[in-house]
């Protein structure tokens, strides 16, 4: 059976990664958008995803079931090694990464995809802002972030999340699943 593609959606804050992953999986339920376990608040709102107690995803780490975890904005981050079963099915995995973590994430699957969004300095400032998760403070740091360049060895797809959201999911379908015949 084939192996299913891993997509990692990468950008700096607020350019709309979670809202392309919910764009993409609407019009392809078969997309399966991977949960992830944060160390955040269950309440903090934004996308669907596991709450942890600090302590507790350092015990989920230490019982090895993370395939991938990373740290950033004061946060920790892990992907359960779960989906690798599903890749293994052929199922296509769609999951928000960190830059920093690309080159072990290219690992976990044979066909490897990274989604880079971008979007200008005054688009994120606004929609960080109006997204309301975060403090002032918190928004300016996220914005100041020295984040990791994406390796270039990997094979990207880069697409502008400047305009409507609808446009993008539209870019990204046609580039993800190009029309066969
Ligand atoms: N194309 C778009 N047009 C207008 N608003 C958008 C667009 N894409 C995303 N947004 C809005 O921008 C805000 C940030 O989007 P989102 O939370 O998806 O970004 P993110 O990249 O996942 O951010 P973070 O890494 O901080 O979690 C949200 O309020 C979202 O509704
Ligand atoms: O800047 P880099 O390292 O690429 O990304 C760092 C982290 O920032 C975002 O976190 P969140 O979704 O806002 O919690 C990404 O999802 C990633 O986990």
């Amino acid at each position: 059976m084939t192996h299913g593609r891993l997509i990692a959606v990468v950008g700096p804050s607020g350019v709309g990664k979670d809202s392309v992953i919910d764009g993409l999986c609407r019009v392809r339920p078969a997309l399966h958008r991977v949960r992830r376990v944060i160390t955040r608040d269950a309440d903090a709102g934004g996308e669907d995803f596991d709450a942890r107690s600090q302590d507790d995803f350092e015990e989920m780490v230490a019982q090895g079931l993370f395939c991938l975890d990373w740290a950033a904005h004061g946060l920790r981050y892990g992907i359960r090694s779960n989906v690798l079963t599903r890749l293994a099915r052929g199922e296509d995995c769609i999951v928000n990464l960190s830059r920093a973590v690309l080159a072990e994430a290219a690992h976990l699957a044979p066909d490897f995809v990274v989604l880079a969004l971008t979007a200008s300095p005054k688009v994120l400032q606004e929609r960080l802002a109006g997204r309301a998760r975060e403090t002032e403070a918190e928004i300016a740091a996220r914005l100041a972030r020295d984040a990791a360049c994406v390796p270039a060895d990997l094979n990207v797809m880069s697409v502008s999340n400047d305009g409507p959201l609808d446009d993008t999911v539209m870019r990204v379908l046609a580039g993800i699943y190009p029309a066969r015949g």
